[in-house]
């Protein structure tokens, strides 16, 4: 711990710092990151699997920075209007993973939450990528060890779990594996707090701090559920006006996704099956076998399709 702390007192001198990055993943996580690397000065790649998805995570970049725009520049549309269009220049979406890191700082890998796929990328990086570049993962509930394990570079490795909506939510947490070096530690902290977020260390742990907490609390509200002990809409009303949530675990499960949460949990079972917190939940396990996902796809605990809106 005394670790952990000791890193954080240093600075690294401005050349040092990170300034371009490469962000794997343009979906929900990878979007968000990338657009707020942009505002805060960073030269970012954003990365993905073809070309009608880099398209939609422009778009969605272009929604949230409208919002953000709107509010920061309430009585200015032109500023409003420059701060979105000087965002978008300094983000360049391709799907040529080589090219996107042959001079990068940092590569933050938020792709599908799968340890096989994840592999597979980091190997492909790990060739293509200069020997300074750093590498991070925004893995929610997979072991950052295990994922740089297939790298050559584990003192150049940590986690950056950032949190949905990115835009909006103020925590970082920077996670270090034992290989993880001080300076390239010292070097994610910075690079949190010039992204302008809360950053809080954390060592290598199921779920780091926000999710080890949080996992399990969804799930319960998910077993009082299925046990018919309360209503969905109830258990949500309860949490937000008798605990001060701003989202209800529902509301959240939705938001987040059925299937990310699916995963996190059966992954955590899988191994640690001792542990009463992490078994899986039948009720989530069925709503996604039918294809009842949240948000994406417009039903999850609750609807939201047009038409019943
Ligand atoms: C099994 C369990 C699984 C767990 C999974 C873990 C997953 C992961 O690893 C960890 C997480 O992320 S955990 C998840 C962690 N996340 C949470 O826990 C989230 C909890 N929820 C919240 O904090 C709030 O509900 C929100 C901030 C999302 C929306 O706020 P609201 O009041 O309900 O609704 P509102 O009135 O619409 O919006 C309010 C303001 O926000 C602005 N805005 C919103 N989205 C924006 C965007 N994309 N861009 C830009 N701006 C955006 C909007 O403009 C507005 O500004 P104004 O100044 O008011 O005009
Ligand atoms: N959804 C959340 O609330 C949340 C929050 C924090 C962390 N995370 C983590 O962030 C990561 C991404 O989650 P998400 O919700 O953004 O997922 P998502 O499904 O919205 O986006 C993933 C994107 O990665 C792309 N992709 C898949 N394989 C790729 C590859 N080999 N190369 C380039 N792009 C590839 C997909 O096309 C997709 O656009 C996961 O590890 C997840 O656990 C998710």
């Amino acid at each position: 711990m005394a670790q952990l702390t000791q890193v954080s007192r240093f600075s690294t001198s401005a050349a040092n710092m990170i300034k371009k990055i490469t962000v794997i993943g343009g979906g929900l996580m990878g979007s968000g990151i990338a657009q707020v690397a942009a505002t805060t000065g960073h030269k970012v790649t954003m990365v993905d699997t073809s070309e009608d998805i880099l398209q939609k995570s422009v778009k969605s970049i272009q929604a949230s920075l409208a919002r953000v725009g709107k509010k920061k520049f309430a009585n200015d549309e032109a500023a409003g209007k420059k701060f979105l269009e000087d965002a978008l220049s300094h983000i360049k979406p391709t799907v040529n993973i080589k090219e996107a890191v042959k001079d990068t700082d940092l590569v933050i890998e938020a792709i599908v939450e799968n340890m096989d796929v994840k592999h597979k990328l980091f190997r492909e990086l790990d060739q293509a990528a200069p020997q300074h570049t750093i590498f991070a993962s925004n893995t929610s509930s997979l072991p950052i060890g295990k994922i740089a394990e297939v790298t050559s570079r584990k003192d150049r490795f940590g986690g950056l779990h950032f949190f949905n909506p990115v835009p909006m939510m103020k925590l970082l947490e920077v996670i270090r594996i034992p290989e993880t070096s001080d300076e390239t530690y010292k070097k994610l902290l910075e690079f949190g707090k010039a992204m302008g977020k809360h950053t809080v260390e954390c060592k290598d742990t199921p779920g780091f701090i926000v999710n080890r907490l949080l996992v399990p609390y969804m799930m319960e509200a998910t077993r009082m559920l299925e046990r018919g002990d309360a209503s969905a809409q109830d258990i949500d009303s309860a949490m937000k006006l008798g605990a001060g949530y701003p989202m209800g675990p529902f509301e959240l499960a939705d938001y987040v996704g059925l299937d990310t949460c699916m995963f996190i949990i059966d992954g955590w079972h899988k191994d640690y099956p001792e542990n009463p917190l992490f078994k899986p939940v039948p009720l989530l396990q069925k709503m996604v076998a039918d294809g009842k996902l949240g948000r994406k796809s417009g039903e999850g605990f609750f609807n939201y399709k047009k038409s019943s809106m």
